[in-house]
């Protein structure tokens, strides 16, 4: 062994809570995850666009994950803990109890999940006043942010929880508070979901103009006026009830949050790419984006000057790398869609049982089922002629319309394996398609882009990082941890113990990549024609509409 290996290892506790499960990690100075473990956590859609869950449910999850990856650690070397969430909106009364986010009062369900369109009406009258603090948020507000939902709250719940609130949280703000007791927001999450402004705080202005002029007076207590920038150390540290629910030591460092895309743009946008012939090696690190693919997709583009670019989040001056710009792109759903694609075909228990009994995941069992019937050509030219349009839940960047719907073009009188597996191809090919538009209104507002970095639970699907890399044309550069969020979360951590002196050391320490993959050149001129196709779907899309509104 050699003297460095025998020096008593720092370690930092990472919790990433996605959509479907609470995830943590134990990782160390460099960057590896020595434990893992996940939970799922419950949702609940009392009715179609409602999405809820519950922050007591999410803390017990985030208990037991963390209890299991300390196990058999001298605790001692734990040095800091860091959380990152989704973006969802969690509602507590001025004593911090849960209060009813659903018409049936059910206080347990009191969190608005971020993928929630209720607050449709509501987000469209924002849109409509056009004012500046839009500008910021690619000028138009999305159905997902957190103004149009406390708007629906006042709106339809007012005596069951607009008139007893007394904080709203995004859930990585409640994660540190629940640790803390600080009630201190991230500046990652009031920025991005919340319209603050890092320079210049809030607007009063557009509380007042959207009918929510109660937090401006009572001087944004409810929504947050302690702002701090994320991976600061929290208070005293984590309070003695929160160190024996999570199993860690009393007054460790606990550090401000971030949303979960943004930890994954920690975890590997900063790596050191020697060595593997890519173009971004020699190139800022502003020509790297971020991709952090699992229920939804998020497309995390930094700069040194602010750049606007219509339907793409941002810019967010600060929110992931601190002193850099974001933008921020994305799917509302994409391994949501693709589940959802897979799930309802005819073909579907077929595909289990056969997955099943190879010990397999569906998906790997689709990926060489997709080998098997290609034949000679390219797996990608089995969908010649079934093209899909992937917006079934709205479309996030660059369109920036909740309205729009998903379309399949192609279909056959088949409801086999075979046509299961196309059909999921095609799915996987529109989101690929998708990731290219979004990467071209980002270069048509100033961004150079030349190398994409994907995590996140979509990451581990070969495919669909061999189509990211075929349909955009570059080269896609995976972590050498799959579960890269989680090292951005521990980054955070490690940031707040003090280990490391800034954000930026931080990730070119811990962010390591693994494989990378090249686009097929010999592809491109059939991903092209398919991109034509692609975008013809939404022009027809649009010209359906417009004739089905005519008189
Ligand atoms: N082993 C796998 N192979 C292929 N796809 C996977 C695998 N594991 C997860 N996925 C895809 O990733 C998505 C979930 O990603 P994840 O990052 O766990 O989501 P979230 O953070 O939103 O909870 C699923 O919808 C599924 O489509
Ligand atoms: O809006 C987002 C980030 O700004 C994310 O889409 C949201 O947080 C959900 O993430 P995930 O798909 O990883 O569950």
């Amino acid at each position: 062994m050699s003297g460095e290996e025998q020096e008593p290892r720092s370690y930092y506790v990472g919790v990433d809570v996605g959509t479907g499960s609470v995830r943590a990690a134990l990782v160390d100075q460099k960057g590896l995850l020595m434990a893992f473990a996940d939970q799922p956590i419950k949702k609940w859609e009392p009715q179609f666009n409602h999405h809820e869950q519950s922050s007591e449910d999410i803390w017990a999850a985030c208990c037991v994950v963390t209890k299991k990856v300390v196990q058999g650690i001298d605790l001692n070397q734990i040095r800091g803990l860091g959380f990152d969430a989704t973006c969802s909106l969690v509602v507590l009364d001025t004593q911090f109890h849960p209060l009813p986010v659903n018409h049936e009062g059910d206080a347990h369900r009191n969190i608005i999940m971020w993928l929630d369109h209720r607050a449709v009406s509501q987000v469209h009258r924002i849109n409509e006043t056009k004012h500046s603090v839009l500008q910021y948020v690619g000028g138009v507000m999305s159905v997902e942010m957190q103004a149009p939902k406390l708007l629906w709250l006042k709106e339809n719940l007012k005596e069951t929880c607009w008139d007893k609130a007394g904080h709203f949280f995004d859930l990585p703000d409640f994660l540190s508070w629940k640790a803390t007791g600080v009630i201190a927001r991230s500046l990652c999450s009031l920025v991005c979901k919340w319209t603050y402004s890092a320079e210049r705080g809030w607007d009063d202005s557009f509380w007042k103009m959207i009918g929510l002029e109660d937090f401006v007076a009572d001087n944004y207590s409810k929504i947050g006026n302690q702002v701090l920038p994320p991976g600061v150390s929290l208070g005293n540290g984590l309070t003695p009830q929160a160190a024996k629910d999570l199993g860690l030591p009393v007054g460790i460092a606990v550090a401000s949050s971030l949303i979960d895309a943004h930890a994954g743009g920690l975890g590997v946008i900063g790596a050191d790419v020697r060595g593997h012939g890519l173009a971004c090696e020699r190139q800022p690190m502003t020509s790297r984006l971020a991709v952090i693919c699992g229920t939804s997709s998020c497309h995390m583009g930094i700069s040194k000057e602010p750049i606007f670019v219509p339907g793409v989040w941002g810019p967010y001056f600060s929110a992931m790398v601190p002193g850099l710009w974001l933008n921020e792109g994305g799917q509302s759903v994409t391994g949501k869609l693709i589940d959802h694609m897979v799930q309802g075909h005819a073909a579907f228990p077929e595909l289990q049982a056969k997955a099943a009994a190879r010990c397999q995941s569906i998906y790997a069992y689709l990926n060489s089922h997709l080998d098997l019937i290609k034949k000679a050509q390219p797996v990608g030219f089995l969908t010649v002629d079934l093209h899909v349009w992937p917006d079934f839940h709205g479309n996030r960047s660059p369109l920036a319309d909740l309205t729009l719907k998903g379309m399949v073009t192609g279909l056959k009188l088949s409801q086999d394996l075979d046509n299961l597996a196309i059909l999921y191809l095609a799915t996987v090919q529109a989101i690929a398609f998708g990731t290219r538009h979004i990467i071209e209104a980002m270069e048509a507002a100033g961004h150079s882009i030349s190398t994409l970095f994907l995590c996140g639970g979509l990451s581990k699907n070969s495919l669909f990082v061999q189509m990211h890399a075929d349909i955009t044309g570059m080269p896609v550069v995976l972590s050498q941890e799959v579960e890269s969020v989680l090292v951005g979360a521990a980054i955070l951590g490690a940031c707040a113990s003090g280990d490391f002196t800034s954000v930026q050391e931080a990730m070119a320490r811990m962010s390591k990549i693994g494989k990378v993959v090249f686009p097929r050149c010999e592809d491109k001129r059939y991903y092209d024609k398919k991109y034509q196709v692609f975008l013809k779907l939404v022009e027809h899309q649009k010209e359906y509409a417009a004739i089905m509104k005519e008189n």
